[in-house]
């Protein structure tokens, strides 16, 4: 049977800041280049690979001469903003060497809580993955403080695999992965190879950072797979130190903790809509729609749209209807509800010449959509 990894197509990468600077040396230039190798071969492989790296604090308190993490928040984003232009430079080079080509993305909270960027940011890196470039993403540092922090990059992480829909998030670090214990504290503990993402069982085992360049240990590494594995994706904690972790991974090799999502992608999604009681708006559709979304598993296109209800944006959750009145399906909506009143009753391929621009010949895939 193939592994989580062999079967994934579209996968997050972590990589913390003890790994990243060598524990606080430094940036680690041949480990970066040697995951820099891996991820050209997953992407040989035909697998989409984002890449989120920390390691911008660690590395500019090196560069200014801090001995100790400073405690005042603006020389912490300064060294942030220093630290983030070593990671930006070394990973270009290194990818450059395997004829890839980098994007840095430096996303805050806000970015994510608020719909509109939201989307924006889901756009921008699908976009990227399809241009064959390697998203490397790390929060914006220099702009958050502390209440609106993501605060580690395991969350970020898991948020990247929601936010793109990735089938495994794999969080490198410097232990062999998930242990019954703190394995600093305790050298009686044992690897965990396998688990349920979300068991409440293993947040007991898991401790807070293990070094002063860490910043979640792995109690954040387990919340953080838990979160991902409400969009389907099965997490990897793993020892980044291998020299061929991830190529290992993509053999089906089963090394490091599988923490496995018990609901499969599409199902995560769809539930997720179902559970969506309060929809934005609602879409009339005729009798040649109802029958193509209820018997023949079809998207929504706007021509079978013969009228549009409330006011929604793009992205919303948007419930189907009968001229009966029936409501049919809940599903995500490509368009504004001004847009979709643009578009109805008209074929898919006048939308551009309409809008100007094209989001998909659906109104509603059918991927985004759950019958009633
Ligand atoms: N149950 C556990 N199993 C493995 N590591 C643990 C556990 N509990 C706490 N840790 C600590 O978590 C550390 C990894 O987290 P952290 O230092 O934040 O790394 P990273 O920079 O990779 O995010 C380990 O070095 C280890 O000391
Ligand atoms: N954005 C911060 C990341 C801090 C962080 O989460 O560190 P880690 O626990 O090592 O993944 C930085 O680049 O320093």
């Amino acid at each position: 049977m193939k592994s989580v990894i062999q079967k994934a197509t579209r996968i997050i990468i972590k990589v913390g800041s003890s790994l990243v600077t060598n524990d606080g040396r430094g940036l680690d230039h041949a480990a970066i280049a040697r995951w820099a190798a891996q991820i050209a071969a997953l992407r040989a492989l035909g697998k989409e690979v984002v890449l989120v790296s920390s390691g911008a604090v660690a590395e500019g308190m090196l560069r200014l001469k801090f001995e100790t993490r400073p405690t005042d928040i603006h020389e912490l984003q300064a060294c942030a903003a220093v630290g983030q232009m070593g990671l930006a430079q070394i990973y270009e080079s290194s990818f450059r060497a395997h004829g890839l080509g980098t994007a840095q993305v430096l996303l805050t909270h806000a970015d994510l809580a608020d719909r509109e960027r939201y989307l924006n940011a889901r756009s921008t890196l699908t976009t990227l993955l399809r241009f064959g470039v390697v998203p490397i993403i790390n929060e914006n540092d220099t702009v958050v403080t502390d209440e609106i922090k993501f605060g580690d990059n395991d969350t970020l992480g898991a948020l990247v695999a929601n936010l793109i829909e990735a089938d495994a998030l794999i969080i490198l670090t410097d232990q062999h992965g998930l242990f019954s214990a703190d394995p600093r504290k305790d050298p009686a503990a044992v690897l965990i190879a396998r688990c349920q993402a979300g068991d409440p069982a293993l947040e007991a085992m898991a401790g807070g950072a293990g070094s002063s360049i860490g910043r979640g240990g792995m109690l954040t590494k387990i919340l953080a797979a838990k979160r991902a594995a409400a969009s389907g994706a099965h997490t990897i904690i793993a020892w980044g130190r291998d020299s061929d972790v991830l190529t290992r991974l993509a053999n089906g090799e089963a090394i490091g903790t599988e923490l496995s999502a018990q609901t499969g992608r599409l199902t995560a999604r769809k539930q997720w809509m179902a559970d969506h009681l309060h929809t934005a708006g609602k879409v009339v559709i005729d009798a040649g729609a109802v029958q193509k979304l209820s018997n023949e598993g079809k998207s929504l296109l706007p021509i079978g749209v013969v009228e549009v209800r409330g006011e929604f944006g793009r992205g919303a959750v948007i419930t189907c209807i009968a001229e009966d009145g029936r409501a049919l399906a809940r599903g995500l909506s490509n368009y504004t509800s001004a847009e979709a009143r643009r578009i109805m009753r008209k074929p898919s391929a006048e939308i551009e010449s309409i809008l100007g621009f094209l989001e998909g010949k659906e109104l509603i895939h059918r991927d985004n959509l759950v019958l009633l």
